[in-house]
């Protein structure tokens, strides 16, 4: 996940690839608790993981139902859940169980109605905040069916004291009434628990007040109809537990992966997965058939937002679905502007304002007004930000009017503000898209926590950049100037990736030295072959393993940097790393370490950076480093070293050590290290687009 204060997206060209979505949260804790009360073993595949689904494994692990988790590594949110059938274990029930709930919503309701009916004693309790989140109606509702159920601190609210009654004890011959226009968790709530008693009679549910978010109620009675319930609705106002009913397990079930997060990826397919074709060779062209594949989620999906997929069509995404997943292709392009009614998809409704930008006309979403009242005022939010590129909005009380930037030159690299709404930094990332190739800042990334932690991670997966787009930041000088540090700090405040170019050299160092080849012009050729045959990997902790071997510590030697310093005096080894130097180059940027990054490796980057300090300082900064890796060295050994490793990387004949002609010098002797990158980093931003349409919008307004 990108936790930076900003992710500058560069401009992109298009999209190819398969993306798994995570699991749907409500589908994910209503398929446990189903299993839970079934007969039988059910295999549940993709579940979320998440906080919520951990409170609820552990709850179900209390009740009695074995749980285990897959340990096949391809099937890790794979579980297998041994069912109660109906019924607490004896031991279990002579008991209190004392069942902790976290912060779990999804956790808290349905597991009140279910071990209301189940037989036994509980006490129920969450977070501090869970006591804040009323479940009175639900209490209420339970009460008048007979159920015991004490409140432990306020009226109302959670905790919980739960008593046995037994089924001759509940009055179910009545419909129960719950109140439908607050949430319509107590209803689904009721809905699981009560075939746990529905045996003898029909159980029937009477809705008080208009039922608000029937779609999820709508995954409820579609995940009840696979366990074996098939609950009758009339008009989303009664809802019959027929007589007979009981739990049974399908055996298997897969989570569907969460639609409204399928909406971004439906978005890409439709923007950026066209065909096209290039010259092969012998006069031959070769065909590119781009596609985006949603993997986890279908057309047949029991979620509301899925009817995207038709909106989407409208607009000219060409879409094909197996059970479980889309695949997207560019259709019609540019997409077609539309005019459409969006009640019944509010949240994915806002990529299509996204999708509005490469329209061939004016979008306009209606029936919207629910917008307003989400986690900002979205369709505020929306018409700001997407005036910010260029566009040109009409916002009115329920709906909004977008109208692409009438040109190329009308775009803007716009700076996109995301007010902690994962949806507005989701949407905004399709702007980089455009056909002007201005890349797009999206300010506070992490915000697509809430239900998407990996989404910039799975996007950067399935795109390709504008060629020459990836930003690099090079950051040269000689040993111990500090490249290492400021390059890494620099490289994690913009979510780079680090290429630290000196790690490749001592690791050729050191396994050319275990394989007992000198390390000289003669061998150089061996040494070459060698370093095609190393399986290198920089894990995200910044260890590096070396066939799997973890020689982290082995490479910092001041041996290894000798070894380096040889064998990067020669030729053949250094055009022997250059490619996997360029591999480095990746979505979104790079900042690279080294010696000849700005002159010889990437003499096209954007910002480079010639670091220098005094051979003194240098000396002390890597005797103090040694001693704290418990390396023993002395000052003045350190530096005859270091002096006699500038000498020969400044003087060797393949890229010597020297700054490149448009580099910046920073001689860092007498500033911090936090100086020293918030230098490099107020540089890179002058380089940026994005301050200077800010003020230019600032002074125009
Ligand atoms: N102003 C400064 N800028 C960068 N590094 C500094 C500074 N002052 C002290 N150091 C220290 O110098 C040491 C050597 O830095 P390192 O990044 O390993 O150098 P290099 O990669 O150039 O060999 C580190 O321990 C770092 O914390
Ligand atoms: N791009 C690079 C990086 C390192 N090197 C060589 O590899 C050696 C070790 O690099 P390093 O960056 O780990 O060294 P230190 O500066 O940390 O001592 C240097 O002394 C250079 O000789 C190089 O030639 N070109």
């Amino acid at each position: 996940m990108f936790t930076t204060a900003f992710l500058d997206i560069p401009a992109l060209q298009s999209a190819n690839g398969e993306v798994q979505l995570p699991g749907s949260k409500s589908i994910s804790n209503r398929v446990l608790l189903l299993a839970a009360l079934s007969q039988g073993t059910t295999t549940i595949h993709d579940l979320l993981d998440s906080d919520d689904t951990q409170v609820m494994l552990k709850a179900l692990e209390q009740l009695g139902c074995a749980v285990v988790r897959s340990t096949d590594p391809a099937h890790l949110n794979s579980y297998h859940v041994t069912g109660l059938g109906g019924h607490l274990a004896p031991a279990t029930a002579a008991r209190t169980l004392q069942l902790f709930l976290g912060n779990a919503g999804t956790a808290m309701r349905p597991l009140t109605a279910a071990l209301a009916l189940l037989g036994g004693n509980f006490e129920m309790s969450g977070v501090a905040r869970m006591h804040e989140r009323p479940i009175g109606d639900l209490v209420d509702a339970l009460r008048q069916l007979g159920c015991r159920i004490d409140y432990l601190g306020n009226e109302g609210y959670p905790p919980l004291r739960i008593h046995p009654v037994t089924t001759a004890q509940l009055h179910l011959q009545t419909p129960i009434p719950v109140r439908g226009d607050v949430s319509s968790q107590f209803l689904t709530a009721l809905l699981m628990a009560l075939p746990l008693v529905g045996r003898q009679q029909d159980v029937t549910i009477e809705v008080m007040g208009e039922l608000i978010s029937k779609p999820y109620i709508h995954i409820t009675l579609e995940l009840l109809q696979r366990f074996g319930i098939a609950v009758k609705n009339d008009s989303w106002q009664r809802f019959t537990i027929p007589a007979g009913s009981h739990y049974q397990s399908p055996r298997e079930i897969h989570v569907e992966a969460d639609a409204s997060s399928a909406s971004y990826f439906i978005a890409l397919g439709a923007i950026a997965a066209g065909k096209s074709s290039k010259p092969g060779p012998n006069n031959s062209t070769i065909h590119i058939d781009r596609s985006v594949k949603v993997l986890g989620v279908g057309a047949q999906s029991i979620q509301g937002d899925i009817r995207f997929v038709d909106a989407a069509r409208a607009m000219g995404a060409a879409i094909t679905s197996g059970p479980n997943w889309l695949e997207i292709r560019r259709g019609n392009w540019p997409l077609q502007a539309i005019d459409m009614d969006c009640n019944h998809i509010p949240d994915a409704a806002m990529t299509l304002a996204a999708m509005a930008l490469y329209a061939n006309g004016t979008t306009t979403l209606r029936n919207i007004a629910s917008w307003r009242v989400k986690e900002t005022d979205r369709l505020a939010a929306m018409a700001t930000e997407l005036r910010k590129l260029g566009a040109t909005v009409e916002e009115g009380a329920d709906y909004i009017s977008i109208t692409p930037p009438a040109d190329r030159e009308a775009w803007r690299p716009a700076s996109i503000h995301t007010y902690d709404d994962h949806r507005v930094a989701m949407c905004f990332s399709l702007a980089a898209f455009n056909p002007a190739g201005v890349p797009v800042r999206i300010e506070d990334p992490k915000c697509v926590a809430k239900t998407f932690p990996g989404y910039f991670e799975a996007l950067f997966s399935a795109v390709r950049p504008v060629p020459g787009s990836v930003p690099v930041i090079c950051v040269d000088g000689p040993t111990a100037s500090g490249k290492g540090t400021v390059a890494s700090a620099v490289a994690a405040a913009l979510g780079y990736h680090l290429l630290d170019s000196g790690a490749l050299y001592r690791i050729t160092g050191l396994a050319a030295t275990r394989a007992g080849i000198p390390i000289d012009a003669d061998h150089a050729g061996q040494i070459a072959a060698l370093i095609a045959q190393l399986d290198i990997t920089f894990t995200p902790d910044q260890r590096v393993l070396l066939d799997g071997e973890d020689i982290s510590l082995a490479i910092r030697s001041e041996e290894a940097g000798m070894n380096a310093s040889l064998g990067s005096a020669l030729p053949a080894v250094r055009q022997a790393l250059v490619q996997m130097q360029h591999d480095f180059r990746q979505l979104p940027g790079l900042v690279a370490d080294g010696r000849d990054m700005g002159t010889v490796i990437f003499p096209l980057a954007p910002l480079k950076i010639y670091l220098t300090a005094s051979a003194a300082q240098r000396a002390q900064r890597r005797h103090k480093q040694l001693i704290e890796k418990g390396i023993p060295a002395t000052i003045a050994d350190l530096r005859a070293d270091l002096e006699a490793r500038d000498a020969r990387d400044m003087n060797r004949a393949t890229a010597p050590l020297q700054a490149a002609q448009d580099a910046l010098l920073l001689d860092n002797s007498d500033i911090t290290v936090e100086e020293a990158v918030a230098q490099v980093l107020a540089w890179w931003e002058k380089r940026q687009p994005f301050a200077a349409v800010a003020a230019h919008s600032q002074a125009s307004a």
